[in-house]
């Protein structure tokens, strides 16, 4: 790089030299991954808080294509879960969307997309959002003995969910909610109130569109 002072450290053990630059460069990118069908308040909380608290550069909410290990889950089209989640982050520039497993057919294996994404940014240092239920349920995630080399997870607690697990976790405290997609699904079927559960432009979204009124997805 023409005049500018590039410092570098030698480490004997690896042998690998390392530039201040390097270090300093590393983007520390949090990824909240979900089916958001539809986002709620607490993803967004769960995106924030976790951005903030960790200093993160970038932080982004990630909609999956076909939830893995979830062939009973029906979900609906991602156009609309896209939609609401561009409703809710709009007055919130620094929450950005990543689209990457819409763009890949089949199920969403977190496995298969980090290892996309840590091959398109090699200098980003990735942080993977869980909550509690998914905390518990990662001894069963496709090549997880290879995925917690890729990303570094970080869990939210959840209400009746265990936080014990062999596998490491920063922890981010939050407010603990049980908000949750399928809860806000049932309760518009319904015609029950879900004021307050999720933004006020995602709830005018899914009356216009007449989401969720008929079944169970
Ligand atoms: N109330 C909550 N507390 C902690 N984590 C949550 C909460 N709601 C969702 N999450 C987490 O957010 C991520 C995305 O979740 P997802 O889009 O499946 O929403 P959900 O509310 O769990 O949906 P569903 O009820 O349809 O299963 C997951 O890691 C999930 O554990
Ligand atoms: O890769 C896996 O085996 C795997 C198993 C369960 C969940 N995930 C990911 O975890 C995120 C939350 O999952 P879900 O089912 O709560 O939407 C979402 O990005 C999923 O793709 C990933």
């Amino acid at each position: 790089m023409v005049g500018k002072k590039v410092q570098t450290f030698f480490n004997p053990v690896t042998e690998v030299v390392v530039s201040v630059e390097e270090i300093v460069n590393k983007k520390r990118v949090g990824i909240l991954g979900g089916n958001f069908n539809p986002v709620h308040y607490t993803h967004l909380l769960m995106a924030d808080q976790v951005y903030h608290q960790l200093g993160l550069d970038e932080i982004y909410l990630m909609p999956s294509n076909i939830p893995p290990h979830q062939t009973a889950k029906r979900t609906i089209n991602s156009d609309h879960r896209v939609k609401m989640i561009e409703l809710a982050v709009e007055d919130y520039p620094y929450i950005g969307i990543e689209k990457i497993e819409l763009q890949r057919e089949g199920k969403s294996y977190t496995y298969d997309t980090m290892k996309t994404l840590k091959e398109k940014n090699p200098e980003a240092e990735y942080y993977f959002i869980i909550g509690g239920d998914m905390v518990e349920d990662l001894p069963n995630w496709h090549r997880i003995d290879e995925l917690v080399s890729l990303v570094k997870f970080v869990g939210i607690k959840r209400p009746n969910y265990q936080v014990e697990t062999p596998y490491p976790v920063i922890w981010v405290e939050i407010p603990e909610t049980s908000i949750s997609s399928s809860l806000i699904r049932k309760r518009v079927k319904d015609g029950c109130s879900v004021n307050f559960m999720l933004p006020e432009k995602v709830l005018q979204y899914i009356k216009k569109e007449g989401l969720y009124l008929n079944d169970s997805l």
